[in-house]
């Protein structure tokens, strides 16, 4: 406790919490959010600002409008723990963060790793990948033991494993939604990994990392357990839920909502051949989910 390094996580939301829980076996980390809650070193936007090192916990949509509001830069060390692209603009966070922070202060978080289960201490393997592998290594060893942690350079892969999963969870919540079997889940994670890798290889992003922690390691957890908030979007989607109920049920981000149609406008402009990823945009558009299976089974 209390190395003399100023941290502070910004974003109080369930993976702000947990990364703020698990960093504070290791240091005193603050944390900030839009909201004030009763947290230990819960402090002022103000007071988290001035900190070396920060932790971006908010969800991928409102990173610009943050940033543009609140954020100058003075040197400070970040890491991005959000997944997700822009929707609109088809921006990829690191793009986002390029305008405010030169590239080697900038790192990203991947991996599997559930909130609620980093909140408990369960044992967890996550990767923080930047151009700066000194930069890596440093939040790397704020880290609890119980977190292992892994470095890579490989920004863009990484980005798009975080992002691409989430699309291919709410596939995967459908298909256990309409009770399609196993058979369907499996062939649907292994294509869904196959077409992620096809679109980030169009972006830059290195092999191997499709194969690893940020890429199978992410999309196995998160496509195969009701933990996940983007797969529960899928489940309620196959019972013919509205999209607008589910989330205001869910009170919490679902990333994949809103990746799915970056994905979908990224592909069209680039010609990547991303099926899964749009259907899962045209039934967040209402199409029914038993008519995308049949598109995608003929396809
Ligand atoms: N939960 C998880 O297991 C993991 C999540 N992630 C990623 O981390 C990111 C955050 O997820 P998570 O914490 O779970 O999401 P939550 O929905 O739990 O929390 C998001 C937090 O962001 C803050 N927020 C929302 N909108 C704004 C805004 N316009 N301006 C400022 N703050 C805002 C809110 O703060 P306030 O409460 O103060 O309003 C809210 O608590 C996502 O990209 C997610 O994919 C990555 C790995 C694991
Ligand atoms: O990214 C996550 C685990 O690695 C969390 O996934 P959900 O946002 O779907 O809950």
């Amino acid at each position: 406790m209390g190395k003399s390094v100023s941290i502070a996580v910004i974003g109080a939301g369930k993976w702000g919490q947990a990364l703020q829980f698990a960093l504070s076996f290791t240091l005193t980390c603050k944390i900030t959010s839009r909201h004030i809650k009763p947290i230990e070193n819960f402090v002022s936007l103000e007071e988290a600002l001035k900190c070396e090192y920060l932790i971006f916990a908010l969800p991928a949509q409102v990173v610009r409008g943050w940033l543009e509001a609140h954020f100058t830069f003075r040197g400070q060390k970040i890491l991005v723990a959000a997944k997700g692209i822009e929707q609109g603009s088809g921006s990829f966070l690191n793009e986002i963060f390029a305008h405010y922070v030169p590239e080697d202060h900038l790192s990203f978080l991947s991996g599997p790793s559930f909130a609620s289960e980093v909140m408990q201490g369960l044992p967890t393997a996550v990767v923080i990948n930047s151009s700066n592998e000194t930069l890596s290594k440093e939040f790397a060893a704020f880290f609890p033991s119980f977190i292992k942690t892994y470095t890579s350079k490989d920004v863009i892969g990484a980005e798009v494993c975080g992002a691409y999963k989430n699309v291919l969870a709410i596939a995967s919540g459908i298909c256990d939604g309409l009770k399609l079997g196993n058979n369907a889940r499996a062939s649907l994670i292994a294509r869904g990994l196959v077409e992620m890798r096809r679109f980030g290889k169009y972006f830059g992003a290195h092999d191997e990392t499709f194969l690893g922690l940020s890429g199978a390691g992410d999309l196995f957890l998160t496509a195969s357990s009701t933990l996940s908030r983007n797969y529960r979007v899928g489940l309620f989607l196959a019972e013919g839920k509205k999209l607008e109920t589910i989330l205001e049920e869910l009170g919490e981000v679902a990333e994949g909502v809103f990746t799915s149609e970056a994905i979908f406008e990224l592909s069209a402009k680039h010609m990547i051949y991303t099926p899964i990823a749009h259907e899962i945009a045209l039934i967040l558009k209402g199409k029914e989910p038993r008519i995308s299976v049949k598109d995608l089974l003929s396809d």
